[in-house]
């Protein structure tokens, strides 16, 4: 399956250096897992962590979730290193944080080759160059970090995420127009289902493609809210059905559930399908 044509429902950061959790993810039911070398990993730790991660992923075992791992920043001490042996894991991709620029994707590019390249878009330069930064031919995904973004723009925490909704839209828009993947930030607090289960809700209905997260319990909730809902699915097939009955007796619009169904709305059904049957496979498999 491309790359892009797969669930990202779900996508939990995992601490490069513990031990315990890149074994649990092996088991967990995500579609992506971002191994982090970056703000998870004390500082102590960051060549340990690379060396643990670079093991890990060589052991295999994830199955066929996408593998990303999110380097430190190249203009940081770890940064450079992190690259040169992110080009030599077992690995799918590779997220470069706090991404303000094209040029910075071109840096990494040169050391990590054919790669695909992920951003974190977690700066308000990068909010504003989100444009430019979609546009680069390696970029497989966007990422958003919301933490950052908040110490950033010095905003507070709201259930609305009022704040936050110009740099998501923004993001949004720039990651659709060159068909990216693009996934939502994390919900910090963890033990918060309902808080968790809102903000899911809130990140499917703009249109992004799944969740970050950071801890387990988090998984099931973003699996449910951003795969199609049993309703979605039977009245994609309902609309697909009526509109060949509509189209074969000539006519270009269909009526379902007393809504017109035009072309666009087929395509949009025929997506539901596809990714409803993506989802089948990866849990299948
Ligand atoms: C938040 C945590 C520190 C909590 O850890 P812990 O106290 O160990 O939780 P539990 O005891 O409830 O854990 C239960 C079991 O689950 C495993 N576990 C925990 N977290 C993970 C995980 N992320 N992936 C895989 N497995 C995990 C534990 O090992 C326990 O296993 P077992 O022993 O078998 O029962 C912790 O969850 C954590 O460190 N989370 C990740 C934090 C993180 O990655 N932060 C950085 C990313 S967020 C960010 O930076 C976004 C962006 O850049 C931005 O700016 O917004
Ligand atoms: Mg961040």
């Amino acid at each position: 399956m491309d790359m892009r044509s797969r669930p990202y429902r779900s996508v939990l950061y995992i601490p490069g250096s513990k031990d315990r959790a890149l074994e649990k993810a092996r088991s967990l039911p995500v579609d992506a897992i971002i191994f982090d070398l970056e703000d998870a990993v004390a500082v102590d730790e960051k060549p340990a962590a690379r060396a643990t991660l670079t093991e890990a992923l060589a052991s295999g075992g994830y199955g066929p979730r996408v593998k990303i791992v999110r380097i430190n920043g190249l203009d940081t001490e770890w940064g450079r290193a992190d690259a040169e042996a992110v080009r030599n894991m077992d690995c799918d991709a590779v997220l470069l944080p706090k991404v303000e620029s094209a040029a910075q994707l071109d840096a990494l590019a040169e050391i990590t080759g054919d790669l695909p390249i992920w951003a974190m878009m977690e700066t308000p330069r990068g909010m504003l160059n989100a444009a430019e930064i979609a546009a680069h031919p390696k970029l497989a995904g966007m990422v958003m970090g919301t933490n950052d973004l908040a110490k950033e723009l010095q905003s507070r925490f709201r259930p609305d995420r009022l704040p936050m909704l110009t740099s998501l839209s923004l993001c949004l828009l720039a990651a659709k127009a060159e068909g990216l993947v693009i996934v939502d930030g994390v919900y910090n607090a963890f033990k918060d289902d309902e808080g968790l289960k809102a903000e899911c809700a809130q990140g499917r209905d703009m249109g992004f493609d799944g969740k970050t997260l950071i801890h387990p319990a988090q998984v099931e909730i973003a699996n449910t809210a951003f795969a199609p809902a049993p309703e979605e699915i039977d009245l994609a097939r309902r609309q697909i059905a009526a509109f060949e009955e509509a189209e074969a007796a000539g006519q270009g619009v269909a009526v379902v559930d007393g809504k017109i169904v035009e072309n666009l709305h087929v395509a949009t059904a025929r997506e539901i399908l596809a990714k409803s049957e993506a989802i089948e496979a990866i849990t299948a498999g």
